[in-house]
């Protein structure tokens, strides 16, 4: 793995992956410079009890295939791959032997995710694990008032109306996904059937 480059991270149970993380990305990557953007799908969100997940295969490979045609974002497997609740502070250890000492690593958070970011396992050394990237997402106020000073940097990014629960329940009343995912994520839904409820 290469050391000393610019990393992003973005964390997320992309069930489905949507393009207002797409978008998130690539603007936190032309606001840094950063060389790339790995995409890691959570293992089990354990914020997310109260909600049925999809298979982690099922979100992952659907993350391989809406980032495939952009060369600067990659896709990790060390949050699927680990056994019980995802914990960003163990994603970040994993990564942090992944690409070396000298990387910058840059973790993005919607605003949504950052208000809630000091009720993650061990947030504050969490905060000394990477930079945290805080990015506006509509509905939401992105503030770190909550966060200790200099702990996440706050950056506007173009406003996409669209989550995750929004395209399930689209795809389960039978309405249509496209554009609010990449086209090889409405096929990959299609082929699967996921979303669609079952007699
Ligand atoms: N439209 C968006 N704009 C900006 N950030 C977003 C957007 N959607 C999700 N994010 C951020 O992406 C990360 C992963 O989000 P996640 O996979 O939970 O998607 P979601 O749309 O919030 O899902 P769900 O509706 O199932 O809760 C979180 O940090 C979240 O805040
Ligand atoms: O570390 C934690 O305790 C923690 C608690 C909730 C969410 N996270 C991370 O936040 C990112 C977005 O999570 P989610 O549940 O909003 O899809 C993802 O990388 C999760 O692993 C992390």
């Amino acid at each position: 793995m290469k050391a000393g480059r610019r990393i992003g991270i973005m964390g997320g149970t992309f069930d489905p992956i949507h393009n207002g993380h797409l978008v998130a990305a690539s603007e936190v990557a032309d606001r840094f410079a950063l060389d790339e953007v790995v995409f890691v799908p959570t293992g089990v969100p354990w914020q997310k009890s109260d909600v049925t997940v999809s298979p982690a295969e099922d979100r992952y490979l659907m993350t391989v295939i809406a980032t495939a045609s952009n060369p600067r974002f990659q896709v990790s497997r060390v949050d699927v791959d680990r056994e019980g609740p995802t914990y960003t502070v163990d994603t970040l250890r994993d990564l942090r032997r992944a690409y070396g000492a000298d990387a910058e690593l840059f973790f993005i958070t919607g605003a949504d995710a950052l208000e809630k970011i000091l009720s993650w396992k061990d947030a504050a050394q969490m905060f000394t694990l990477a930079r945290f990237v805080g990015v506006t997402r509509p509905g939401f106020e992105l503030t770190d008032d909550h966060l200790p000073a200099d702990t996440v940097s706050l950056v506007e990014v173009p406003a996409m109306a669209i989550s995750s629960t929004a395209c399930r329940d689209r795809v389960a009343a039978g309405k249509p996904v496209w554009y609010l995912v990449p086209d090889g994520v409405v096929q990959y839904i299609a082929k699967r059937g996921l979303y669609t409820p079952r007699d």
